[in-house]
């Protein structure tokens, strides 16, 4: 099975040596008997933008979900191999899942606020986790960091959820670093959204990668080609049940996966021939 993954899975070799953020080695994903990833390999690099582009079904979003054990919460959930988070495993016995979505936040593909004031939204996390700081000046500089400060500083009592969808993604990126996570993991954050705001997510992108780690699912590539460093492209095949398996085939700069790929199938999909 997998002839092409495994001449791929291919990993380049990294100029300047960049630090790794989440090591994911040999990394396979079943619900129940169901083998929905395949022995994928790849590093997560510090302050660097990675994007998980494939066809629907091959894993992205499972695999993003690994990275905070939010999979954990799916009874049927099971992972072979290791993801290591900053050298320790972070599927270890003693490592609490709390702590580890702590660290490295999420945000969805659709924007889900909390129904409260938007300066709640922000300040529930910190208050949860007891934080002893200032909460107004913590309000302010996670809303300036997610670029929606301007637009809602007249009116932080106003209710989360009466924000445009841009917006209110803007408020979940705000809330996610509110917490002062090291990595922020996106699910396709901007499937919902119009061009515009698209784009001030793509912006805003940039900015955060000076402070965070971000790993994004996409569906759309030109998107991925616009503001990842590096890029893993995914595919699935059907195994000997007939069930179609996720696994990696190529992970490389993204500049090299779109205009220089070393697998037939990435070059298909990225110039639309696929399938
Ligand atoms: N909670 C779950 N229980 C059982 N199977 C699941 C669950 N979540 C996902 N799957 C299956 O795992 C496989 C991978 O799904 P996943 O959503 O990770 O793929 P994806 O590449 O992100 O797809 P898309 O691009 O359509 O979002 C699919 O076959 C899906 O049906």
């Amino acid at each position: 099975m997998h002839s092409d993954s495994q001449s791929a899975n291919y990993t380049p070799s990294v100029d300047n040596q960049p630090e790794v953020v989440l090591r994911t080695k040999n990394v396979s994903i079943y619900y129940g008997d169901f083998l929905a990833v395949q022995n994928v390999s790849l590093d997560i690099q510090k302050n660097r933008i990675t994007a998980f582009i494939g066809p629907s079904g091959c894993g992205k979003s499972t695999l993003l979900r690994c990275y905070n054990r939010l999979n954990d919460l799916i009874e049927s959930f099971n992972l072979e191999g290791t993801i290591e988070y900053q050298g320790q495993n972070l599927y270890a016995k003693n490592v609490d899942p709390v702590e580890v979505r702590r660290r490295i936040g999420m945000v969805f593909q659709k924007p889900n606020p909390f129904p409260k004031s938007i300066y709640d939204n922000i300040a529930y996390g910190a208050r949860v986790n007891g934080y002893k700081g200032d909460l107004d000046e913590l309000v302010e500089n996670s809303l300036r960091a997610a670029a929606l400060w301007d637009e809602v500083k007249d009116k932080l009592k106003t209710n989360g959820m009466a924000l445009s969808g841009g917006q209110q993604q803007r408020l979940c990126i705000a809330r996610a670093i509110a917490i002062e996570p090291d990595v922020v993991l996106m699910d396709e954050p901007c499937a919902s959204l119009d061009p515009i705001s698209t784009l001030k997510i793509e912006d805003l992108m940039q900015e955060l990668k000076e402070k965070y780690t971000i790993a994004i699912v996409t569906h759309n590539m030109q998107q991925a080609s616009r503001v990842s460093d590096m890029t893993a492209f995914f595919n699935a095949q059907a195994s000997e049940d007939g069930k179609r398996c996720g696994y990696l085939v190529e992970y490389n700069h993204t500049e090299a996966i779109f205009h220089n790929p070393q697998e037939e199938a990435t070059k298909e999909y990225v110039s639309g021939r696929f399938g």
